[in-house]
């Protein structure tokens, strides 16, 4: 029987940068994972293939061109599924050879094989073909992340009423949409198929959606999207589902009734540990799948056994999944790691985009620290008047006791990328004056760093810097 120093089951981002790290560490390493392709999710049916719709949505339909040439303008007219499918694919083929040369590279073996525990150092391998195998290992990392939420009262037809994997299936554009669930994946879907002109109601049963975004940026984000037609349902949970022959129809709670000729479902996710083998190493799965592992190191409660992922919970992004298989390599392997930052920044690829990092208004309030805000809106950069952008903004939060930076939250084009500036700068404990005193490019949208800056510090008084110092 083959043994190997760290197996890793599934090769979504957590196992993926488990398992070159522990390669690295010239350790052998075994990635099995049950899809047709390496991959997980994120490449197949997660963010990559979202982010590359989203991307081929915004080109081909002018969208970044409209504040320019109006509301009319399109790059393409009469845009087909065809055009979408394309450019997924290609995108998809090309992260699906990059990571299989990687495994190469790092003499990874991979195996395409479903997983279950036999005891703390075994695996049954079970292949599609039926074949069954065993193997052993000195740690593993349980890697499996989740999939679509999907009640049994939903019909779910693959026709009428979709979950986010089938989203990616579909063969015609729907005319009309209705998405049911506020959360980051129904917030993405609802705006990138707004901006190809559908008409969408996005339905959630809380009085507003992505509660943990700062709210002036939440409260700007949803103007937007009123402001271009959405419809949003807010505080009304929904009551029944039904796909009839030529429309769908959501009937809230509350009476309503909304016709849509499609119906994306898309309220949460659970974890795939169906058939794991939890039971044969006495690890337990929460009501939603979820694995319990110490937040510092990712170990289950099986030392050498490591979960990271979708299947840990929150915050289940692709960009916090990597960094947790890498924490869990270096553990298993005795690498001393200094302890992580306090902050990472989120990304919602929205149309328009949402990045925050940091404490929000909200928060600072709350935590009773005296504070100042700086605001720079996007159309007031030159970069903004040259690019034709009419709407987004940057929010700054600092602390009048520290000058420190507390918060950055951003709307607007380029969002997820300019985030890094606010995240380098909180984690680096930056202040207030690395804003005031620092020569930015001209013209950016970058420089609303600056602006933002500037206005926090006019705010926040000269007086008061002073004797602050
Ligand atoms: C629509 C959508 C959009 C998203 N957009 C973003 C984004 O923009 N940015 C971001 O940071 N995050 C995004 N995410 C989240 C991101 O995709 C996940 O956080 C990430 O994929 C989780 O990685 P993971 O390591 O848990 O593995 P996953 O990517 O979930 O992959 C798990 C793998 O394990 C395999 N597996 C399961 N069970 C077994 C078994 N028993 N044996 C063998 N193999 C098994 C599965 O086949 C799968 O390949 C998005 C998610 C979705 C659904
Ligand atoms: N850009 C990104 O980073 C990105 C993009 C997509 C997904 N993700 C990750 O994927 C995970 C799953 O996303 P999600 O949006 O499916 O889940 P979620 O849990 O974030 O949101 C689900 C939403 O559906 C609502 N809801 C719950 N039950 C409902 C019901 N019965 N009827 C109607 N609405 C209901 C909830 O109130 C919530 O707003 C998230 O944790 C997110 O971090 C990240």
């Amino acid at each position: 029987m083959s043994r190997y120093a760290m197996l890793v089951i599934g090769s979504g981002p957590s196992g993926r940068r488990a398992a070159v790290q522990s390669a690295k560490l010239g350790k052998s390493v075994l990635v099995v994972d049950k899809g047709r392709r390496l991959g997980g999710v994120s490449v197949h049916t997660g963010t990559i293939p979202s982010k590359t719709l989203r991307e081929t949505v915004l080109n081909l339909s002018g969208w970044r061109e409209r504040g320019f040439y109006g509301r009319g303008y399109r790059v393409k007219q009469d845009i087909a599924v065809g055009d979408l499918i394309q450019r997924l694919q290609k995108t998809l083929d090309h992260e699906v050879e990059v990571l299989q040369h990687q495994f190469m590279r790092n003499a990874v073996k991979h195996q395409r094989a479903a997983a279950s525990f036999l005891s703390a150092n075994s695996v049954a391998l079970l292949a599609d073909s039926g074949e069954r195998s065993e193997v052993e290992f000195d740690h593993a990392l349980i890697s499996v992340g989740t999939k679509p939420h999907r009640p049994a009262t939903i019909p779910f037809d693959r026709k009428r009423v979709f979950d986010s994997d089938e989203m990616l299936e579909l063969e015609r554009l729907p005319r009309t949409l209705t998405v049911i669930g506020g959360g980051v994946i129904g917030v993405e879907y609802a705006t990138i198929f707004s901006a190809l002109d559908v008409p969408v109601t996005l339905v959630e049963p809380r009085q507003s959606i992505l509660d943990f975004v700062d709210r002036e940026i939440i409260d700007d984000f949803i103007h937007q999207l009123r402001d271009r037609g959405m419809v949003m349902r807010f505080g009304s949970g929904v009551r029944e589902v039904l796909s009839k022959p030529d429309h769908a129809e959501v009937i809230l709670a509350d009476g309503r009734v909304i016709r849509s000729e499609m119906v994306l479902y898309a309220a949460g996710r659970s974890g795939n540990v169906e058939g794991l083998g939890l039971e044969a190493i006495g690890v337990e799965a929460d009501v939603r799948g979820r694995i319990k592992v110490d937040p510092h190191t990712l170990q289950t409660s099986v030392p050498n056994i490591y979960a990271a992922g979708d299947i840990i919970g929150f915050p289940s992004l692709a960009s916090t999944s990597m960094e947790q298989g890498r924490v869990a390599a270096c553990h298993a392997f005795g690498v001393p790691l200094p302890p992580a930052p306090e902050t990472f920044p989120y990304g919602i690829y929205a149309v328009p985009e949402i990045s925050t990092v940091g404490q929000s208004e909200e928060e600072v309030r709350a935590s009773g620290i005296a504070y100042e805000c700086g605001v720079a809106r996007f159309r007031e950069t030159s970069r903004g008047h040259i690019m034709g952008v009419d709407s987004g903004f940057l929010k700054l939060i600092f602390s009048l006791e520290t000058r420190r930076l507390l918060g950055a939250h951003i709307v607007g084009e380029g969002a997820t990328e300019l985030i890094h500036i606010g995240q380098a700068v909180i984690n680096l404990q930056g202040t207030v004056d690395f804003f005031v005193e620092n020569t930015f490019n001209y013209p950016t949208l970058a420089e609303a760093y600056k602006i933002a800056g500037l206005d926090a510090w006019n705010r926040m008084g000269y007086a008061a810097l002073r004797a602050a110092e």
